[in-house]
């Protein structure tokens, strides 16, 4: 769906040297999103065609899905494309107002049956409820280590039993060779989507302290540690994975 986009603005954020600062979310970003993370992020629309595959078969009649950290709401788009019950709503947040001005006008373009409510707002403060799927689809990685346990506490608690959370994040590996090739196969697969060194180091520098990425253990103890007895890898490719977790 991103894919059948026409022609989406190239991402030349980093082309140029410039002056180290850390990356943001802002209206540059925004202008540029689907091509961005088409070209950054390995598996990227894999997954967003297992969310929508997900959303088919577990989304309940009635009920709530949460799409936190939704940018353009290319997640929320493949839930309501792929839910077949009815009476459910989804809800798509983002605390950057050039994603959700631009989540809405995006979202829109599109058919879809299910509406997608798009909320400026922190993921830390939103309210679930009644959910039977919630998306993390690349945000906690942006969100403070302190925060990371209560937001997926609030997730386990507003999702109904038998409700799925889908945590997508880059990831560490344990073995530090190894998390160093996985590292290199992911500029390899930048450089072949025709981003430069030039650009790869300086989005690497900009991302530093910002994107803090953990190991798949770290993320699984963590939704352990929530109350999910049901959680494993359901996709990986290099060190982009997603993590299916079942309450
Ligand atoms: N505290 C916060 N509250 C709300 N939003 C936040 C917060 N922190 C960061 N964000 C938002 O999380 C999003 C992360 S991008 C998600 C891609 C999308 N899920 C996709 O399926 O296309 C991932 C990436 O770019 O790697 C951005 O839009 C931030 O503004
Ligand atoms: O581009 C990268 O190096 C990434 O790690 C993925 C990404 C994609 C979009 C915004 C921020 C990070």
């Amino acid at each position: 769906m991103i894919s059948h986009m026409k022609q989406p603005p190239r991402d030349n954020i980093y082309q140029n040297r410039q002056m180290p600062s850390p990356f943001r979310f802002d209206e540059k970003v925004a202008a540029v999103f689907p091509d961005m993370i088409q070209r950054s992020v390995p598996g990227y629309e894999q997954i967003i065609n297992g969310i929508q595959q997900l959303a088919t078969k577990h989304v309940q009649n009635n009920t709530n899905c949460y799409d936190m950290g939704c940018s353009l709401g290319a997640a929320s788009l493949a839930m309501s494309q792929g839910i077949k019950t009815s009476g459910c709503e989804v809800i798509a947040v983002d605390n950057s107002s050039a994603m959700i001005e631009r989540c809405r006008l995006f979202v829109e373009s599109y058919h879809h049956a299910t509406p997608i409510k798009a909320i400026l707002g922190d993921i830390a403060e939103i309210t679930i409820n009644n959910a039977s799927m919630v998306v993390l689809n690349f945000t906690l990685q942006f969100i403070p280590m302190a925060l990371r346990q209560s937001i997926i506490d609030k997730i386990y608690n507003g999702l109904n039993s038998g409700g799925l959370l889908v945590l997508s994040e880059k990831i560490k590996s344990e073995d530090d060779l190894i998390d160093q090739r996985l590292i290199d196969l992911h500029h390899d697969f930048k450089r072949a989507n025709g981003y430069s060194e030039l650009e790869i180091s300086q989005k690497r520098n900009a991302l530093e302290n910002v994107l803090i990425p953990e190991t798949i253990s770290q993320h699984k103890s963590r939704l352990t540690q929530a109350g999910f007895k049901h959680s494993d890898v359901w996709h990986q490719q290099f060190n982009f994975c997603s993590i299916l977790a079942i309450k």
